[in-house]
């Protein structure tokens, strides 16, 4: 699990560094530049000093930086060239110091700021004499989209520089806490970021504009992360181990719980039962669907292994008593359908069941956020949309939710009390004191009932006693690592939800001997 802080914690994190420590802001940006130039020689090995390296400062706390980087370059021989995009004068603070010293050394220094009617000609020029291009010209502190003179400098960087692109700290114009991309940035090769990655590094699409991340502590110890807490927890494969939990060799199939799966409509049965095996091949030790009598000539050939219960009526209170009497959770709402035989079919379930719930799909058709809230109180449930289902849900516009995922999930958590799953590329799981952000997964999982998987291996994790977080994180990267292991399989084309559930087990065991 890595930690993710946003450039307001990133902040703080630098304040309390230099009042707590009694540090400055000298001493972080001289670490910066010294992780930078250690980077480019790690890169580029004994061959950087044949480089010809273009640091382009604008005029906040990442041209400091760059200008650091200038320095150190000179001193160790490289031929470096400084370009200020903004005069002198304007450069304040630690930047500004920065300024002054680099003037004591034999550094070739240009201005080219806005004002110069020839600026962008020869930027140009610097550009096509240069291997390395240095990118201190805007950091955490970007305040809207680049615009105007700066967006000129970026553009010719992109489109007229054929060389290599070190950002310092975030490619200049992307926004250090959105993974929006559609403003005018750079597109780097390496990323070097100090304290803590952010967001944009690792939230897709910005992430694709960052190169190769690597992130530098520049002193900030731990302790001081730890009183600024993080933003977000980047998850993968590599957790899945630490959350396994272990099981004494005397277990049984009611230590593995019993799965219950409430089936939703003629027709989109084969929902429920892909849940139901997929539960089972999770380790559950049970799994039965719900379905109504009549219904069960067309599912009772599937898989043996998946019992069903037969209800006369399905929503009867006695038969739903009856089936929910010995489930350790149950899902819901896959193939459910939308009116008011659903609504109270689900009001019921969360009524009689005192268990923990995983609700999905049409359940998010069904109600409103707020709704929704007013039955659940105090329940232990688990929502699982995808962003069409939470554009339902709650009134944002897909396009609202996808460009917010991790404040709408923390949202819908926090109104609901529920672990949120906000199903998509880079899932976004949120309870009311953390949120995740899962790595694994591929573009093979958009296949019809990957969803549905993902619910029963849930709902299975969590009837074999896991907490409803580690159930839901567990569950989350191992179905996306199950993808994409079905993926190197059997291509892209090839996977089906049958596929993810054939190698769930083997994503649940992923780095265990
Ligand atoms: N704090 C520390 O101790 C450490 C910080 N470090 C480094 O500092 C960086 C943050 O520095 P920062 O806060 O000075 O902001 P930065 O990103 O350089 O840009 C601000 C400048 O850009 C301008 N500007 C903004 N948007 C604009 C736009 N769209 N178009 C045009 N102009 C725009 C804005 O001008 P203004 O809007 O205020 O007029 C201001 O002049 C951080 O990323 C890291 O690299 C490290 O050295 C480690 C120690
Ligand atoms: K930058």
């Amino acid at each position: 699990m890595r930690v993710v802080v946003d450039s307001i914690r990133m902040r703080e994190a630098d304040r309390l560094t230099i009042e707590m420590l009694n540090s400055n802001g000298i001493i972080l940006m001289e670490h910066a530049g010294t992780a930078c130039v250690r980077e480019l020689e790690k890169e580029f090995g004994r061959r950087l000093i044949e480089k010809k390296v273009l640091c382009i400062a604008g005029k906040g706390n990442n041209g400091g930086d760059a200008i650091v980087v200038a320095r150190q370059l000179k001193s160790k021989g490289v031929n470096v060239k400084l370009i200020l995009l903004a005069k002198p004068d304007d450069y304040k603070g630690d930047a500004r110091f920065q300024l002054e010293i680099i003037r004591n050394y034999p550094v070739e220094i240009e201005v080219i700021d806005k004002d110069r009617s020839d600026g962008l000609e020869v930027f140009r020029k610097n550009l096509s004499e240069s291997d390395i291009v240095v990118d201190g010209i805007f950091g955490t502190g970007l305040s809207k989209p680049v615009e105007g003179f700066y967006r000129k400098i970026i553009d010719a960087i992109n489109n007229d520089f054929n060389g290599f692109v070190l950002s310092v700290d975030i490619p200049s114009g992307l926004f250090a806490d959105k993974s929006t991309d559609i403003y005018s940035h750079i597109k780097a090769n390496l990323t070097v970021t100090f304290g803590k990655i952010k967001p944009c590094h690792v939230l897709y699409p910005a992430s694709k504009s960052c190169g190769r991340v690597v992130e530098d502590w520049i002193t900030i110890p731990d302790f001081v992360f730890e009183k600024v807490g993080e933003y977000f927890y980047l998850i993968g494969k590599d957790d899945i181990k630490p959350l396994k939990k272990d099981f004494p060799p005397d277990s049984h199939k009611g230590t593995f719980g019993h799965a219950g799966i409430i089936s939703g409509e003629k027709g989109k049965l084969g929902a429920s039962i892909l849940a139901s095996f997929a539960a089972l091949k999770s380790g559950c030790g049970l799994s039965t669907v719900y379905i109504e009598e009549s219904d069960y000539p067309f599912v009772s050939s599937f898989y043996p292994e998946v019992m069903f219960y037969l209800a006369k009526v399905k929503n009867s209170d006695d038969f739903l008593t009856e089936f929910l009497n010995t489930k350790s959770a149950v899902l819901i709402g896959q193939g459910l359908g939308v009116g008011e035989y659903q609504k109270s079919l689900v009001k019921k379930v969360i009524k009689l069941f005192d268990k923990p719930i995983v609700f999905d799909a049409d359940v998010f058709k069904n109600f409103t956020v707020d709704e929704f809230a007013e039955y659940t109180k105090g329940k232990e449930i688990v929502l699982t949309p995808h962003p069409g289902e939470m554009s339902s849900f709650t009134g944002y516009s897909t396009k609202e939710i996808q460009e917010n995922r991790i404040e709408v999930a923390k949202e819908v958590s926090l109104k609901t009390g529920a672990v949120v799953v906000l199903k998509g590329y880079q899932t976004v799981i949120a309870n009311r004191e953390k949120v995740f952000v899962n790595t694994t997964g591929t573009s093979a999982l958009g296949t019809a009932g990957s969803g549905d998987v993902l619910g029963g291996i849930i709902t299975s994790l969590i009837c074999q006693g896991y907490s409803l977080i580690n159930a839901v994180l567990l569950g989350v990267i191992s179905h996306g690592l199950a993808g994409e292991i079905a993926e190197n399989a059997e291509g892209r084309e090839g996977v089906t939800a049958g596929s993810l559930i054939d190698k769930i087990s083997k994503a649940l065991n992923y780095g265990i001997e």
